[in-house]
């Protein structure tokens, strides 16, 4: 997977937005989105035939647009909708069981912040590592203290040289931070999910950010 599919990673389940998913997430794709992840998750999140449902009509939309399309957590989804990849945290299913169920092809992305978690992802084959939470986040019910950018400044002085992303509060004021600690791109719900103008404020973002 390249690094720059990274750059700007949007996350974002049903329950993160008061409007309709579909077109939140085009906005967003016009905006500068180069990857997506489905997490459907948390309260008020569908479950069942519902999920899929929305999973497949949100792939028809990064389909469109040449934008991965990630399902968060559900590898059996994953794999019914023939999704770009996985993306599992250290409560999940380990990775070398999941590489087992999906297709070779498939992008694998872990939740990682400690560096044995981190070289285990980088010993059992992930594409990427998510690094957080970054600053502190509303989004995630049962997130951790923010571990901060410097994390994965450490990371990189440890040879981790896998893709990172950085998520958890992101935001246009604070996202320069992980970019400059090493991290490939950002990632984030609320800041795109929840704003006016979601295709202007993953403009913004893409903007806020060089390399
Ligand atoms: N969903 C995520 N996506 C990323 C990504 F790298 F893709 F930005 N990094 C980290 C997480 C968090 O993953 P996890 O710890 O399993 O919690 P949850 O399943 O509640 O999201
Ligand atoms: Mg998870």
């Amino acid at each position: 997977m390249k690094r720059e599919t990274l750059s700007l990673y949007f996350i974002m389940g049903s329950n993160n937005t008061s409007e309709d998913p579909l077109i939140v997430l085009e906005q967003a794709i016009m905006g500068g989105v180069t990857c997506f992840q489905y997490r459907e998750k948390g309260s008020g999140a569908l479950t069942g035939i519902e999920k899929e449902k929305l999973g497949r009509e949100l792939m028809s939309v990064c389909r469109k647009y040449q934008v991965p399309f990630i399902v968060n957590d559900d590898v059996d989804l994953a794999i019914k909708l023939k999704a770009d990849g996985v993306h599992t945290g250290q409560d999940d299913q380990p990775l070398e069981e999941v590489k087992k169920m999906i297709p070779s092809s498939m992008i694998t992305g872990v939740s990682a912040k400690t560096l044995d978690e981190a070289r285990e992802a980088e010993k059992q084959g992930a594409d990427y590592i998510g690094v957080g939470p970054m600053f502190a986040t509303k989004t995630k019910e049962d997130a951790e203290a923010p571990v901060g950018p410097s994390t994965i400044q450490q990371l990189r002085r440890q040879k981790i040289t896998l893709p990172i992303v950085g998520i958890g509060g992101i935001e246009v004021g604070n996202a320069q931070q992980v970019i400059d600690a090493g991290a490939d791109g950002i990632s984030l719900i609320s800041a795109i999910s929840q704003a006016k103008d979601p295709e202007q404020a993953a403009r913004l973002l893409r903007e806020s950010i060089s390399f």
